[in-house]
């Protein structure tokens, strides 16, 4: 007998939404909305664990088949890659990857851009399929603040309202892609736990599709 399936959650902005998605899905997600610190959580009634994680540790325990599924932003899929299917997009989290930059710079005229990100990878990808020399500066946050310090021409990071790059005098140069949560699988699971996985994949795509319609 195969014990629960184990979904891993992104704790911080996804959280609410995604404990929303299960709530309306029918699974009853007290022991979630208090959690008093714990990282293991049960749902009473539905065999399925729980446990909370920062958004890059949710692919990497799928990727080892830890747990079974998990809720993800796509810019996470895309800055670090992991063998795990992308089953279904839940549409929230939404926000977009940027280039982002002060309104007097002029970023074609330059030999070699700088850009700091948190995203190094879709940064250089982005620049590169374009014919763009680039040197990538990583940050670990507080991004907005490099152009305006001068370590950087431009950034590529998260917008969502844009309040940030307003309160710092920054303007989106170029949109780079749209981001949204990801509901992934380990790719055993998928297989060995077909029917269980299935179901919750089912449960919570109705729901994606209601609030679509919504
Ligand atoms: N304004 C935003 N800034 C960052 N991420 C956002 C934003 N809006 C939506 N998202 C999505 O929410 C996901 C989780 O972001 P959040 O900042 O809560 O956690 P994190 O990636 O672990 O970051 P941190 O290390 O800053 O805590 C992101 O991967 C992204 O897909
Ligand atoms: O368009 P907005 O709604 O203003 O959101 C975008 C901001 O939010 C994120 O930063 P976060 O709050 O995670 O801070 P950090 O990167 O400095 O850690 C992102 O890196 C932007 O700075």
């Amino acid at each position: 007998m195969q014990g629960k399936i184990r979904l891993a959650l992104t704790k911080g902005r996804l959280e609410k939404d995604t404990v929303q998605l299960l709530e309306k899905a029918g699974l009853n997600m007290e022991t979630i909305k208090n959690p008093q610190r714990k990282l293991i959580l049960d749902i009473p009634g539905y065999p399925l664990e729980i446990i909370l994680l920062k958004g890059s540790d949710v692919a990497t325990y799928v990727e080892h088949g830890i747990a079974d599924l998990g809720v993800v932003g796509k810019d996470i899929l895309l800055e670090k890659p992991k063998p795990v299917y992308e089953v279904a997009d839940l549409g929230f989290g939404a926000c977009r990857m940027a280039v982002a930059g002060e309104t007097s710079l002029c970023p074609d005229n330059k030999k070699l851009l700088r850009i700091a990100s948190k995203y190094p990878r879709i940064a250089r990808e982005h620049f590169e399929s374009k014919g763009q020399s680039v040197e990538i500066i990583e940050q670990q946050g507080s991004v907005e603040l490099a152009p305006l310090m001068g370590l950087s021409d431009v950034i590529v990071d998260i917008v969502e309202t844009g309040n940030t790059l307003k309160a710092n005098g920054l303007i989106v140069l170029e949109e780079i892609l749209k981001i949204s949560a990801r509901l992934i699988v380990n790719k055993v699971s998928y297989k060995t736990r077909r029917i269980e996985v299935n179901a919750l994949i089912d449960l919570l795509e109705k729901q994606v599709k209601i609030r679509r319609e919504e």
